[in-house]
């Protein structure tokens, strides 16, 4: 075997094709046991991911060894949700192996983008937050920042979408049903944490007095490590992921006994914490069974990480808060605040002064919403259920807030008291998840510069008084390696051809590309590879929806979950309009035009799937009425997820960001879609604004009444059967969705959407709206004509986005909230 040669950087050998060929058939025979001749694709896959991990476990051990020598300060990124997608072919391009791999594997006669399809989508997360957390650790390893991800181990990721008569159908998702390749069990690292009980106190013989948890169950935490490559195998940190089990000790003693029941009904209920992610997008859930998943994975996370720090630092904790900083992904890990005071107070038997300081200065809170439904609430008498002693904690870190925060500054104002007390008074009193996260913390940011302003005036405006150093902003980003690099290969090819090949670290070098949005060469060039990849497209949704699509239309998507303010529900209103001007005109002059549609909606969700429908029933519609002459197709995209949006964003002319402004607190889909060339029509919401900043007023259609302007006019009194009345157009498109047209027979099967816009109240703006898309879309129709002039606008897109890479934001949180150092890993 030829000697391998090994990176200097990161101790990771550098294999050629014809070493990573070996590699794959000795995994084949050793790993698989099978052979060349009758290995299926699946053991293909497993063979090369099993070679691949050759090349991952050695940096794994580096980039561990390092930081363990270098005892460094780490960051620890507590989220419920990563939406991770597949690994096979980001761990290839982050490891600069791709082309080796694809090489190797067509000389022993197989296409990688079939072994690629043998993977299923890490889909543990529901949308925008769960996909930021998967970006964020990319950068992280990527940066040579030390940073675990911890989260939980789902046995069933987000469900599989499938439609059935045009209505959303839901299949469990088994995601590792035959084993992930990409994970390692960490028995070594096991914890147990406690649920129900009772607080017993007690006195000590100094008669000092001790709180004592009297656990009702005990759940064991079994961790699973994913490793993350970063690109140009820089670091691999470790995403660890906690699975629940029953606790052996419970189990034997009453399976001893004769309770086999009982033993097999501990082990079913143990097993529940972590079998299936909650597949709710900005709604709070407020279960019993998600109370005790966010405290599961917390409590796991925090003991491993006092684990690690003790190893260290023993029982002297005054390094503790300079090792350990924690973010909080949104509320849903908020509950480790009152975990780490309980360890802190009554396991290390800690002053609570002492205590609270090192909280104070461990953890960092995101918020992600303003949408009052998302924002977390627990019932008191839950928390009292499932936490008595934390529910203790919390009362107490409240009481000391209010009278060394609150009263100081507002002295006997009880009002100010109920409005920031953590615990919301009631009939039921609830334990207010952001309140807390916003108190145990020492920094909050907001994800866009106008969400994290409404977060300071709107949402949290006297925390701010009593803390405004506290508030910040980290704008969102993507990674574009995934997002770019390998999802658009064609469009990197030029890139580094044209600007060179250090943007996928470096993305601002992308305004270099710039300089190219006027030469008719580069011009062809762009246009030519969005055209192949919409082919590429077409080709996937004749396969997934039999439906046929002409790659030389524009290329309009939406792909995000399906929410009344991201107003799915508006475009469905213009593609009706221009079916009905067709219809009315059969010369009616437009650009041919695809709306392909991407979303899953949450199950609970009745009009989100009253939406999918009505989209799903209009395209059949559509689609078959020979009066169109192809000038409109619409496609609604079954079970949309990363590895779909993978295909769909490189092919995309057109970038729907239509929520109303205010809701939207960053979106992400944004930024990938405007990196690869889409034209944004959006709102100036979340981080369309700062887009809009980016890429200039001339290469982005901006429509809507603004956040201010959304104020005004619910304070004025918004009455959308103004609209209705006003505009003929809007009132027959909706009368058209009462009668049977769409749902022949069936009258009135589509009505949901209109009776939300009427009678609802239409309380996301959509007809007040309506106009200003239209002629936004109006625009966008002419802009499309003069192409040379629509690939200078795509092109000028690509090269503006560059501040929206996930590593500036990495960035920004070190600077403005972590303080780390890099930590170059040595090899050995
Ligand atoms: N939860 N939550 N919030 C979101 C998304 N739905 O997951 O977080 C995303 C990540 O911060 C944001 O981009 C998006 O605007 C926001 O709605």
């Amino acid at each position: 075997m030829k000697k391998q040669t090994v990176s200097a950087s990161t101790g990771m050998s550098q294999i050629n094709t014809e070493q990573l060929k070996e590699q794959i058939i000795r995994h084949l025979h050793s790993t698989l046991g099978t052979d060349v001749n009758k290995a299926s694709p699946q053991a293909w896959w497993r063979a090369t991911c099993a070679a691949v991990n050759e090349q991952v476990y050695d940096g794994l051990r580096n980039t561990q060894r390092t930081h363990y020598e270098q005892n460094t300060r780490a960051l620890h990124y507590f989220s419920l949700e990563y939406l991770m997608g597949r690994l096979f072919s980001n761990n290839l391009h982050n490891l600069g192996l791709y082309e080796q791999a694809k090489q190797a594997l067509a000389e022993l006669g197989l296409n990688i983008a079939d072994l690629e399809d043998q993977e299923e989508d890490m889909a543990l997360g529901n949308g925008g937050l769960g996909r930021l957390a998967a970006c964020f650790i990319d950068s992280l390893a990527t940066l040579n920042y030390p940073a675990i991800g911890y989260g939980i181990h789902y046995e069933h990721g987000l469900f599989q979408q499938s439609f059935q008569d045009g209505r959303q159908i839901e299949r469990p998702d088994s995601w590792r049903e035959y084993g992930n390749p990409w994970e390692i069990c960490r028995p070594e690292s096991v914890q147990e944490i406690s649920v129900y009980g009772y607080v017993e106190t007690v006195y000590d013989l100094q008669g000092k007095m001790k709180k004592v948890w009297h656990p009702g169950r005990i759940i064991k935490g079994v961790p699973w490590d994913i490793p993350i490559v970063g690109y140009n195998g820089s670091s691999v940190n470790v995403l660890r992921l906690w699975e629940s089990r029953a606790s052996d000790f419970f189990n034997w003693d009453v399976f001893n006994s004769g309770g086999y029941i009982d033993a097999a009904r501990e082990n079913i209920e143990a097993e529940t914490i972590s079998k299936v992610l909650y597949p709710n997008d900005e709604t709070d859930a407020g279960k019993e069974l998600r109370l005790i998943q966010q405290y599961f994975f917390v409590s796991c996370s925090l003991k491993d990480i006092i684990r690690r720090y003790k190893r260290a630092h023993g029982d002297d904790w005054s390094d503790f808060a300079k090792q350990v900083v924690i973010q909080l992904n949104d509320t849903h890990p908020a509950v480790s605040i009152p975990e780490l005071m309980r360890i802190l107070v009554d396991r290390a038997e800690m002053q609570w002064d002492q205590a609270w300081n090192i909280c104070q200065h461990v953890f960092a809170y995101t918020n992600h919403t303003l949408l009052p439904e998302a924002l977390e609430k627990w019932p008191v008498r839950l928390f009292e259920k499932v936490l008595p002693r934390h529910l203790e904690i919390i009362y107490e870190i409240n009481r000391r807030f209010l009278i060394e925060q609150v009263d100081v500054l507002w002295p006997g104002d009880n009002d100010k008291k109920r409005k920031l007390s953590i615990i919301e008074e009631g009939h039921d009193p609830m334990v207010r998840m952001g309140h807390l996260s916003v108190v145990g913390s020492f920094k909050v940011n907001g994800v866009a510069e106008i969400h994290s302003q409404l977060v300071k005036s709107d949402l949290f405006p006297e925390m701010v008084a009593l803390w405004p150093d506290k508030f910040t902003n980290v704008t969102n980003g993507v990674t574009p390696r995934r997002w770019l690099k390998a999802c658009n290969p064609k469009l990197a090819k030029l890139l580094d051809s044209k600007i060179g090949d250090n943007w996928p670290t470096d993305l601002k070098q992308l305004s270099k590309f710039a300089a190219f949005a006027d030469d008719p060469a580069v011009q062809q060039s762009f246009m030519a590879i969005k055209q192949q990849n919409k082919a590429e497209l077409a080709t996937v949704v004749k396969k997934l929806t039999q439906i046929d699509i002409d790659p030389h239309a524009i290329f309009d998507i939406q792909i995000k979950r399906l929410h009344e303010y991201k107003r799915q529900h508006l475009n469905l209103l213009h593609i009706l309009a221009l079916y009905r001007r067709i219809l009315q005109d059969p010369d009616y002059d437009m650009v041919p035009r695809v709306f392909l549609f991407g979303a899953k909606a949450a199950p609970g969700y009745k009009l989100a799937k009253e939406i999918i429908y009505a989209i799903n029933k209009v395209a059949e519609k559509i689609n078959h009425d020979k009066r169109v002459k192809n000038r409109l197709k619409v496609v609604f995209m079954p079970n949309y997820r990363v590895t779909l949006a993978e295909k769909m964003i490189p092919a995309a002319d057109v970038s729907e960001q239509i929520s109303t402004a205010g809701k939207e607190a960053s979106g992400t889909g944004n930024m990938k879609l405007a990196l690869n060339g889409a034209i944004t029509v959006g709102t100036l919401d979340g981080a369309n604004i700062e887009i809009a900043e980016e890429v200039g007023s001339d290469n982005i259609a901006i429509f809507g009444l603004t956040v201010d302007e959304v104020k005004a006019l619910h304070a004025k009194g918004y009455n959308s059967a103004d609209y209705y009345y006003a505009n003929p157009e809007i009132k027959a498109i909706l009368d058209w969705l009462e009668t049977d047209y769409f749902t022949p027979g069936k009258p009135g099967e589509l009505s949901a959407i209109k009776r939300s816009l009427l009678e609802g109240g239409d309380p996301y703006l959509v007809l007040a709206d309506f106009e200003s898309y239209v002629k936004a879309h109006e625009k966008v129709d002419s802009w499309y004509r003069d192409q040379a002039g629509w690939a200078k606008k795509a092109m000028l897109n690509t090269a503006s986005v560059g501040k929206f890479t996930s590593d500036r934001s990495i960035e920004d949180y070190v600077s403005r909230v972590w303080q780390l150092k890099k930590c170059n890993i040595t090899a050995q």
